[in-house]
């Protein structure tokens, strides 16, 4: 079973926000919905959880028609970027709210919050107040809050998204090992491509409205069903009007092949072990190629250097459909 979303479509006034949105989201796995800013995505997970409802369409939560569910009734937890915390509630108390508000025994509640506060690392903070805690500590407090009442799915709506990029990297890391160790199907946002692909098993991207792909992070990456999905997962570039990888380029100082595309070396950038260059072809195109810094060394790539591009063999290749109309 698995979160089931069928023909959702979802307006507000004019502007659509969901487009016949049809998804499923398998049990006990961690999925990211990505895709850039104002595709929607927040917006059909607040549909998931029931705090918006669609103009059509139906949400099935493993197995239960939930369309019509108040949040309250579908056992769903979640975690949002800003999460309002109870400010002069211990963390130990937030944890403890929901299993409270739901009369648990106090011995469950007290070894409830242990067992939480132990999983996501904060024993040793329980007595203090949010505002004693780092942002990534409130985020993990808010995750653990979340899980106190057994939700049947997590939704996460860009939880590290207000935090510097050295936490939030941490805390992705975290959340897939937390993830392996309690399996409860989550769903979460991000825009951030990396994020989706580090973290989740199985990604849907979202954009306009629609939804463009599903799949395992292999899959979108090496398989994008469209220009769209190849462009967002992953650095592209246009080598005779069609979409390529950098790394895909294969750059030499002589011609090898006959269609390899003449042109002259306008700027060369090392960055950690890889060098790109950006070749300006005679026909005027600038095609981006990523090399290793030992290949880069061995062909002695200089600005200015005549060098020959060409599709590396067995190089993933698009027509740039949008990219030419664009
Ligand atoms: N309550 C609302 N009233 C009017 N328009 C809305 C409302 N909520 C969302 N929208 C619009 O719907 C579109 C989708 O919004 P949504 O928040 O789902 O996008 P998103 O993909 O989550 O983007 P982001 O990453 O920026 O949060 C946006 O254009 C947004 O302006």
């Amino acid at each position: 079973m698995s979160i089931e979303i069928k023909g959702v479509n979802k307006k507000f006034g004019d502007f659509v926000a969901l487009d016949d949105v049809n998804v499923s989201l398998p049990t006990g796995q961690l999925t990211a919905l990505l895709g850039p800013s104002g595709g929607g995505k927040s917006t059909l997970l607040r549909i998931i959880a029931g705090l918006d409802s669609a103009d059509s369409g139906t949400i099935n939560i493993e197995g239960t028609n939930a369309t019509q569910l108040p949040p309250q009734k579908r056992n769903v937890g979640f975690v949002f970027q800003h999460y309002a915390v109870f400010k002069h509630m211990t963390v130990a108390k937030n944890v403890a709210f929901g299993l409270e508000i739901r009369k648990r025994p106090k011995a469950e509640i007290a070894d409830k919050v242990d067992e939480l506060l132990k999983l996501v690392h904060l024993s040793q903070f329980a007595h203090r107040l949010p505002s004693q805690l780092s942002g990534g500590q409130r985020q993990r407090m808010a995750l653990a809050r979340a899980l106190a009442v057994e939700p049947t799915v997590l939704l996460l709506d860009e939880p590290f998204g207000a935090l510097d990029a050295k936490v939030r990297k941490e805390l992705r890391d975290w959340l897939r090992r937390l993830h392996d160790e309690v399996h409860v199907t989550t769903v979460f946002v991000t825009h951030d491509q990396e994020e989706a692909m580090e973290v989740a098993d199985e990604i849907v991207v979202i954009n306009e409205g629609r939804v463009e792909q599903v799949g395992t992070p292999d899959q979108l990456y090496d398989e994008p069903a469209n220009d769209f999905v190849m462009g967002f997962l992953g650095e592209i570039t246009t080598l005779n009007g069609v979409m390529l990888r950098p790394h895909d380029v294969h750059l030499s100082l002589t011609p090898q092949v006959s269609e390899a595309a003449e042109g002259t070396i306008s700027r060369l950038l090392r960055v950690g072990f890889e060098v790109r260059a950006t070749v300006l072809t005679d026909d005027g195109e600038e095609v981006t190629v990523v090399l290793t810094r030992t290949h880069a060394r061995q062909l002695g790539l200089e600005t200015g250097a005549r060098v020959w591009v060409t599709a590396a063999a067995g190089a993933l290749t698009m027509p740039s459909v949008r990219a030419a109309t664009a």
